[in-house]
């Protein structure tokens, strides 16, 4: 099912004076099949906008269409979705088979019909033998893929996911995201997943929607937004990376001895992002020691230098760090460099980003 969100937007508070905007005309298209992920910080709007693609809530202004039906005004039990939230929330009193097949039975599916999907969905997230089970005999990850083969049960048009893995140990978390990609995968089904987690966001998704104070910032490929970010805060939520204050000046991003190309950005207050998988130190009058001697990549160039303040071991590398004004620059290095001395900073241009401090 292609699911498309136009122009939507929604107040809401307690009362209709405290009423805060919080989707401001948001748009974007989950095409048929695609695995869409939702991202954005705490507060975002994600989960508000799910639920208005649920039905849950309805938007005041704007629409949602699936496969180019408009759907405003249809109940939730009537728009065919599964659903998947981070606290499960089985039914205690039915067996584990029960649960899962329960869309099935609201659906008037036949009793031996509905046990047979349900055992094969539950074999698909290795729970085969677990059918008779109560839903209170089952540790965290299990319960969270009886709810995946509850949400899939009624071949739903789209599966909806809020923080699915955020419950889970790391270990777990990997296992159901593998999980969940397969059955997406098996099933055909188009997802909709709301995270924080922009690596996951990575990892999981065909198209990926970011959001900021309810309003979409980004939406593309992953790579795009990768390589691409639109703000500083989608190009700093990809890994490990040092923010740096400075200004832009025909066409360069200045912050103390240091000076990054910033083609496209307007002269004044600038912010830099330097993702540390890009940085390299070198003494400070041998810049380019450090590209030959395959500490940084090929592509990186000098961009300066600073003050070394101190390193820390981090298990595979050092960290350097690095007085920057008041400001701390973080670099990966083989070996702890001496506090105090100058360091030559070598950086990959496509692993840093300068954005106007206005925007
Ligand atoms: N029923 C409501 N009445 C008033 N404000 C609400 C209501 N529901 C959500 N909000 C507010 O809307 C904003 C967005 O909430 P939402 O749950 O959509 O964010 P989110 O991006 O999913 O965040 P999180 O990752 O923390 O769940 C928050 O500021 C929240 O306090």
């Amino acid at each position: 099912m292609r699911l498309d969100v136009r122009g939507v937007s929604l107040s809401l508070g307690e009362r209709k004076r405290d009423a805060r905007k919080i989707l401001d005309d948001v748009s974007f298209t989950a095409p048929d099949g695609a695995f869409v992920s939702l991202l954005g910080e705490s507060g975002a709007g994600k989960s508000t906008l799910l639920k208005v693609v649920a039905g849950i809530l309805l938007q005041d202004k704007g629409s949602v269409s699936f496969d180019g039906r408009v759907v405003d005004g249809l109940p939730s039990h009537k728009r065919n979705l599964g659903f998947v939230f981070q606290d499960v929330r089985l039914f205690p009193h039915m067996s584990v088979a029960e649960n899962v097949a329960y869309p099935l039975r609201m659906a008037g599916v036949g009793k031996r019909e509905r046990l047979a999907r349900a055992a094969d969905l539950l074999e698909r997230v290795s729970l085969a033998g677990f059918g008779d089970r109560s839903p209170a005999t089952l540790s965290g990850g299990q319960a969270q893929r009886v709810a995946l083969a509850r949400a899939l049960a009624g071949r739903p048009a789209a599966l909806l996911l809020d923080e699915p893995f955020s419950g889970l140990d790391e270990s777990l978390r990997e296992d159901m995201r593998s999980l969940v990609l397969r059955l997406h995968r098996e099933e055909g089904v188009t997802c909709v997943m709301v995270t924080h987690d922009a690596v996951e966001a990575l990892m999981m998704s065909d198209v990926v929607v970011a959001l900021d104070a309810g309003r979409v910032v980004q939406d593309g490929a992953p790579q795009d937004l990768y390589e691409r970010p639109a703000t500083r805060k989608i190009a700093a939520s990809f890994g490990d990376c040092s923010v740096l204050s400075g200004e832009v000046r025909g066409g360069a991003f200045h912050a103390a001895d240091l000076a990054l190309p910033a083609p496209n950005v307007g002269d004044g207050a600038a912010v830099a992002v330097l993702r540390h998988c890009g940085l390299a130190l070198a003494p400070a009058d041998a810049p380019e020691a450090a590209v030959s001697a395959g500490a940084a990549t090929p592509d990186a160039r000098p961009i300066g230098e600073a003050t070394v303040r101190c390193g820390v071991f981090a298990g595979e590398a050092y960290l350097a760090r690095l007085d920057v004004n008041d400001e701390t620059l973080t670099v990966p290095v083989a070996a702890l460099p001496k506090p105090g001395s100058r360091a030559g900073v070598l950086a990959d241009p496509s692993a840093c980003f300068v954005f106007s401090a206005h925007e």
